[in-house]
């Protein structure tokens, strides 16, 4: 059961695609080069792939490595909630909205081995003001599997500012002068 904090208010809405979202099917690509959860310049990275879905929903995929292990053989529940905090981060280029995880609820339902393909699917289910509910699922033996995981989660939009005043002034330099085009709108485009 998730906790209150994740129960949208009453006045919440439900989540309005962008009209510029990628369309169905079309690959989302990474947000950050070197992204832990999606970046390709990563070496231990997620290399998590994800995909638009209809609505404010996206569907992704991630293999599991040796290098995400927790106990031998099976994936470290730590690796697991990164990709569903990726999935459900990626869901808000769908709103094109810059948000971060405020709170993240995870139930791990069973093991999930080296080698193995975790299936997940996303959506967001409603926005009330800077706030984002949105819920995934990660199956495995295929996209109608058995779910391992699934989560719930409040992200939490944000201004660009939040990055350059945290954030360490030579990686956002870098991010920002990204020469491929789309990731650098990704990270830095910020819709009213
Ligand atoms: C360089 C590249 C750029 C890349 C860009 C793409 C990035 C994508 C990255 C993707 C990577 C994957 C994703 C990642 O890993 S993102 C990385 C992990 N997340 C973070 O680092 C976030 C750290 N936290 C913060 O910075 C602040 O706490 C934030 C910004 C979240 C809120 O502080 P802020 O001062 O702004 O707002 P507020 O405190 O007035 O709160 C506002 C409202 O929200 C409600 N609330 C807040 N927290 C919680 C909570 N825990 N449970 C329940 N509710 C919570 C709060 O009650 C209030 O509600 P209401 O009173 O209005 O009703």
């Amino acid at each position: 059961m998730s906790s209150a904090s994740l129960l949208p208010p009453a006045d919440a809405q439900p989540p309005v695609r962008h009209p510029d979202a990628p369309a169905p099917g079309e690959p989302l690509g990474a947000h950050y080069e070197h992204c832990f959860g999606c970046g390709p310049g990563q070496p231990h990275g997620l290399h998590l792939e994800a995909r638009a879905g209809d609505g404010v929903s996206l569907t992704a995929e991630f293999t599991v490595q040796p290098a995400h292990q927790g106990a031998p053989g099976l994936a470290h529940g730590g690796v697991l909630a990164t990709a569903l905090d990726e999935t459900l981060g990626s869901l808000n280029w769908l709103l094109r909205t810059i948000a971060v995880t405020g709170r993240l609820e995870t139930d791990f339902v069973a093991p999930v081995p080296v080698g193995t393909v975790l299936h997940l699917e996303a959506e967001v289910t409603a926005v009330a003001g800077r706030k984002i509910y949105s819920r995934a699922t990660g199956r495995i033996g295929g996209p109608e599997g058995p779910v391992a995981v699934r989560a719930e989660a409040l992200f939490i939009e944000v201004k660009v500012d939040h990055f350059t005043e945290h954030g360490r002034e030579q990686e956002i330099r870098a991010a920002m002068s990204d020469p491929d085009q789309i990731r650098r709108s990704r990270a830095f485009e910020v819709n009213p």
